[in-house]
This record gives C-alpha cells, structure tokens and sequence, in this order.
C-alpha cells in the first residue's frame, strides 16, 4: 500500500502522524510511505530521518494526498486537506465528527474510508488510540490550570498547593476517565484540594482505590456537580460519551454562580465542551473569559508536547496502521470489530451512530457498508 504522512497544519500543532521508526516498520514489510516534506520537524526529525527509514519525501500536501492510498494524521483534516481527499482514500486519524457538521459533510461528499482513532475500542471497554493523548491532556489540564489562576491571566492569583497556613486550590474534576484520572494524579501531586466526579460506579471504586484519601470521589448527579462547580477554584472538563458531543453539565447559571477568577480546563472541547460557554481555542489564544471565569479551551493540547505525545500516539496507532496496509481495509475492518468501531464515513454513508444522531443523517451498519 502507498501510505501518506502529510504535515499537520491545525494551528501550533506539531505532530506527525508517523515517526521514522514507525515509518520502517511498514516500509520492511514491502509498503510505500511518502512523507511531506518538514513533516517530523517539530518534534525533531528532519526529512533525512525518515528517509533513511525508506520513505520519500514529497514538497507538497498536495503531492501526499494525491498518491497516497491511505493518509495517517494527528488532527482532523481542515477544509483544504478534505477537499484533496478522494473516493475510496482511507483516512486514519482524529475526526470528533459529532459537534462538526462542516467536517462531516466534507468527508460524506468526499466518498472516503474515514476511521477515527478516537472511537477504536478494546476489550476491555476502552478506546485505546485516545488513552494515550487523553493521558497527555490530562496531564497538562493542571499545568493550564494553574496558568488561567495566575493573575496576570485573569484568574483568582491563588497557587494550586497553597503554601503552609493557606489553603490549596480546589480543583473538580468532571469525568474520572483517562483525562480525569491523569488530571487528578497532577493535582495531587501539586497539593491541591482535589474532588473527581463520575457517574459510573466501577469508576469511583478504582478512583477511590487509587487516590484513597487524596482526592474525594462523588457520584455524578445534576445536584452535586452544581455543588463543587461553584465551590472550585479550577474546574477540570473530562468527560466523554464515546462519539457523541459532549453534555453540556457546566451550565450558564453554573458560571455565573463561579467565583470571579475562577477557571475551567475543557478538555471535552473535541467533542464539543461540556461547559455551555466554552468555545474551541488555540495554543495561539488559549483563553477567554466569561462572566469572569477564565476559560481554557485548546482542542489540542498535546499538540504542545509534540514529542512525548507523537510517541505515545504512534505506539497506539502502529499495529492498525500495519493490518490496514497489510490486509487493505475491508479485510483489516472484517477481521476486528475494534477497529471497525473506528470507522466513522465511508463512501458516502455514516456508520458511527452517535455521529448520525447528533448531526441527522442516517446511520449505515458498518460491516454492511465495508462488504458494499
Ligand atoms: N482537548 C484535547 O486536546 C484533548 C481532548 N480529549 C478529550 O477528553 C475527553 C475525555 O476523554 P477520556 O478521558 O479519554 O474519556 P474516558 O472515556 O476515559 O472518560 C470519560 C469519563 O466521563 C465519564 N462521564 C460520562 N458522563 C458523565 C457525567 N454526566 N458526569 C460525570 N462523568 C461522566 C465516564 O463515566 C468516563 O469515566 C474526550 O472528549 C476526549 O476526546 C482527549 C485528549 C486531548
Ligand atoms: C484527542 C485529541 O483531540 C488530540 O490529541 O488532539
Ligand atoms: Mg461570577
């Protein structure tokens, strides 16, 4: 198979789809990978690298995207990478289709094989192309965090640890998922007063077992999630229902009942935000404020840790990548409803239902659609 990596384009978004090492893995097995040119830059690899890993580099996205048989990317393709892709292109990366009408129209016209990492599942009731970038945000919501309270920000001026005779932060985390749970560990870590909110049970159990008394652990219902959004200093936005846009459980009257100063992390906001006053920001511009709460909003926030977050991604996504070339998709989609779970647009029709429902178009049986 000819496997296309272009270079990312989404604003400060340092990706890559594929790393030499990664890159090798399919050129020993007899494929062909063009890479644009510059694509590896921004996390330190240079055209030569990837080379020497038996690829060939092409100028131009325009150039991958036209000889490519499949393309494997970070980020949702933008309106100009949608309008190169072509009927019967498989395209492996990132879509968060549900709360993007424009993208899924584009890529309904486009007639492509569009699988999305984000809805790949495991057996174990995961999904596990986006654990490793949801551990990244995670991670870094607090960093954020502790930026929108700083000051000059337009936060509250309170550290996170507090220092001895003052008290720390409290910080709430909505959604005990992969997001959450990387949230909270650094929240800990840093001294914060720390409450995790979920809904699901076997969550809160294993949050509970790991944290114990360093962080409580509530049960998420409208009433609680009212209580601890307007008691917090820094609001952690981590919840997910898989393919589907956000819950807005972070309402209007919740923020306007915030303290001024206080800040909310977004994380969701791929999916849409679960705050009904976020709005997708970039690295560029990463906060805004409403009714005096500090809004932090990225879309892709390991996007700015390129280097530990192309890695993480790329150990995920290899072996999907390697049975697609390997097998071509409707063989690599039939023989894994895992990755079947992935595929979100094909030729035309929508089989991921979430994405159907939330946006009003009919949804396709996926195996159907691939044996089509
Ligand atoms: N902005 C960014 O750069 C990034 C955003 N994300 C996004 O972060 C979000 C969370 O991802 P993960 O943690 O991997 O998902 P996950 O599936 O591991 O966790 C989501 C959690 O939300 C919980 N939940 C669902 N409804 C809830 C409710 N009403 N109240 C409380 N909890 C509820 C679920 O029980 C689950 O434990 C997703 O939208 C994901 O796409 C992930 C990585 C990067
Ligand atoms: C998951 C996602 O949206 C990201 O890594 O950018
Ligand atoms: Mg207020």
């Amino acid at each position: 198979m000819i496997v296309g990596v272009p270079k990312e384009i989404k604003n400060h978004e340092y990706r890559v789809g594929m790393v030499p090492a990664s890159v090798r893995e399919l050129t020993q097995r007899g494929h062909q990978v063009i890479v644009q040119s510059q694509a590896g830059i921004g996390i330190g690899f240079a055209d030569k690298d990837y080379v020497d890993a038996g690829a060939e580099i092409y100028a131009d996205a325009a150039s991958v995207f036209a000889k490519a048989e499949m393309i494997v990317k970070v980020k949702e393709p933008q309106a100009v990478e949608r309008a190169m892709l072509r009927q019967g292109q498989i395209l492996f990366t990132y879509l968060h289709l549900a709360p993007d009408a424009p993208q899924t129209e584009d890529l309904v016209a486009s007639g492509a094989i569009c699988i999305a990492y984000e809805t790949v599942t495991d057996n174990h009731g995961g999904l596990p192309l986006l654990a490793p970038m949801s551990e990244v945000a995670g991670r870094m919501s607090i960093q954020a965090g502790a930026q929108a309270l700083e000051k000059s920000n337009q936060g509250r001026g309170m550290l996170l640890g507090g220092v001895p005779g003052v008290e720390p932060a409290k910080v709430v985390v909505i959604g005990g998922g992969m997001v959450g749970r990387n949230s909270a560990l650094m929240a800990v870590g840093m001294g914060a007063d720390v409450t995790i909110l979920d809904r699901n049970v076997n969550v809160l159990r294993s949050l509970n077992a790991q944290f114990e008394n360093r962080a409580k652990v509530i049960y998420s219902t409208a009433e609680a999630l009212e209580k601890h959004i307007i008691e917090a200093d820094l609001v952690i936005g981590g919840v997910l229902i898989p393919g589907a846009a956000a819950p807005k459980l972070i309402t209007r009257d919740h923020i306007s009942k915030m303290k001024a100063g206080a800040a909310i992390v977004d994380v969701a906001i791929d999916q849409g935000g679960c705050a009904e006053t976020s709005k997708a920001t970039t690295h560029q511009d990463p906060v805004y404020i409403v009714d005096d709460v500090v809004h932090y909003c990225v879309a892709n926030m390991p996007g700015a840790v390129p280097r530990t977050s192309t890695f993480a991604l790329n150990n995920a996504t290899l072996p999907y990548i390697i049975s697609l070339a390997e097998k071509g998709y409707k063989q690599a989609l039939l023989d894994d409803q895992h990755l079947m779970n992935g595929l979100n647009v094909i030729d035309g029709k929508i089989t991921c239902i979430e994405v159907a429902e939330a946006l009003g178009y009919p949804h396709h049986d996926a195996a159907t659609a691939v044996k089509a």
